[in-house]
């Protein structure tokens, strides 16, 4: 099948908000910018007041988001007549998603801001479908905002080996967009997924389908870490933890697939089961980000090798993270490279090789959010930095 790049542009959703950081709140709202006006007009005059509350003050940032959302929807809501609420609307589509699990309903429905002329039994409702359905806009891995997005509630279900990803074009004065990017071919037939957390979070990820989405994983890298079964702690003994290091190196330049994209555990050497602890991928962005800063800067690199390693186990190719890790590996090379006494030609060669392994990842994603801190700039700036060498 033809390489498919953009597959989807969402922008017939009614409801776009993006919110939360923004001191002037935004809605979008296609074809119905009076009520949209309408809708607006209503949390401008009580903005502040919201947002200083005690009430809204007392909230978690992640609840805070969902309580300007909220605001907005049942501000709009309370300017469209329910008779214009048919079939072919957004709001009829938002309303006919699943609901999340029982645990992710205990939290009570944030306070919000307008005044409005719902019941408290259809906020509620609506607010039952937050959790599982919504999508946290970002860029670059920096969240804006919490955004309602129907049509790819519908569509998308999740897989940690996803075949796809979202974005969002984030520019003033236009409509936020969301758009799911294909990380690879996809066959006819074969279902379309986006990760809806970081595929990372290998041990808590369970829980949160659970609590959070009511399901059980059984995607290919869930079955391996089923089939790994209890994950022991890396080594603290620092030569013990270099050695899972430079093992976990040496099997991921040799295994071709990841056991965690085809789903295949026996390939997967069980002494390498404490790499999947997550306190493992903690240590290790510690290592880096401490020495990345502070030197000594082959630690930095040496840091940096594991941890592409161990982006290549369990991402699938082509995830803007491990991309994005590039880069910052051929940051922490350069610094290495400029620092030491002698410049290495191998180094060089492998710092231009990681810059274009980066570009070839990230162009399949690139470019999204707001694009003022994209990491194609680094990596311009990195490769005329090398040049002069
Ligand atoms: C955003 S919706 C996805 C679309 C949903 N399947 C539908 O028909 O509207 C999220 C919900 O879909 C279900 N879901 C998503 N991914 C799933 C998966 N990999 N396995 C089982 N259920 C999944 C869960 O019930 C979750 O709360």
């Amino acid at each position: 099948m033809r390489w498919l790049r953009v597959l989807l542009l969402l922008r017939r959703d009614l409801y776009a908000l993006y919110l939360a950081l923004l001191p002037t709140l935004t809605i979008w709202h296609l074809g119905q910018s009076i009520h949209w006006k309408s809708g607006h007009r209503k949390i401008c005059k009580l903005y502040n007041t919201y947002t200083s509350s005690s009430s809204f003050q007392a909230l978690e940032q992640h609840t805070k988001m969902d309580g300007l959302l909220l605001s907005h929807l049942t501000a709009l809501l309370s300017c469209i007549d329910p008779a214009e609420w048919h079939v072919s609307t957004p709001i009829f589509r938002f309303r006919s998603l699943l609901q999340g699990p029982p645990a992710s309903n205990d939290s009570s429905t944030p306070p919000i801001c307008p005044k409005h002329s719902l019941t408290a039994d259809f906020i509620d409702d609506l607010y039952s479908r937050f959790e599982n359905n919504n999508f946290s806009i970002h860029s670059h891995f920096k969240s804006y905002a919490h955004g309602i997005f129907p049509d790819a509630s519908r569509l998308f279900n999740h897989s940690c080996m996803p075949n796809a990803a979202v974005k969002y074009r984030i520019h003033s004065h236009e409509s936020v967009q969301m758009q799911v990017v294909a990380l690879r071919s996809i066959a006819q037939g074969e279902e379309i997924c986006i990760p809806y957390l970081d595929p990372a979070l290998v041990q808590t990820r369970p829980t949160i389908f659970e609590l959070t989405y009511g399901f059980t994983c059984t995607c290919p890298s869930c079955r391996v870490v089923r089939d790994v079964g209890t994950l022991p702690e890396p080594p603290q003994d620092p030569a013990e933890f270099q050695n899972i290091c430079r093992r976990l190196g040496e099997f991921v330049k040799t295994m071709g697939e990841s056991p965690f994209l085809t789903g295949n555990s026996a390939l997967f050497p069980k002494d390498l089961a404490c790499v999947l602890h997550e306190s493992f991928i903690t240590s290790l962005s510690d290592i880096f980000s401490q020495a990345s800063h502070d030197g000594p800067h082959a630690i930095a690199v040496e840091a940096s090798e594991t941890l592409l390693a161990l982006y290549q186990l369990i991402y699938p190719p082509n995830y803007p993270q491990i991309g994005l890790h590039l880069v910052e590996r051929a940051k922490a090379s350069w610094n290495y490279l400029v620092s030491s006494d002698s410049l290495s030609t191998a180094r060089v060669d492998d710092l231009k090789r990681g810059l274009s392994s980066a570009v070839k990842i990230l162009s399949v994603i690139e470019p999204e959010g707001d694009q003022e801190d994209g990491p194609m700039k680094d990596i311009q700036m990195l490769l005329n930095d090398v040049r002069t060498v």
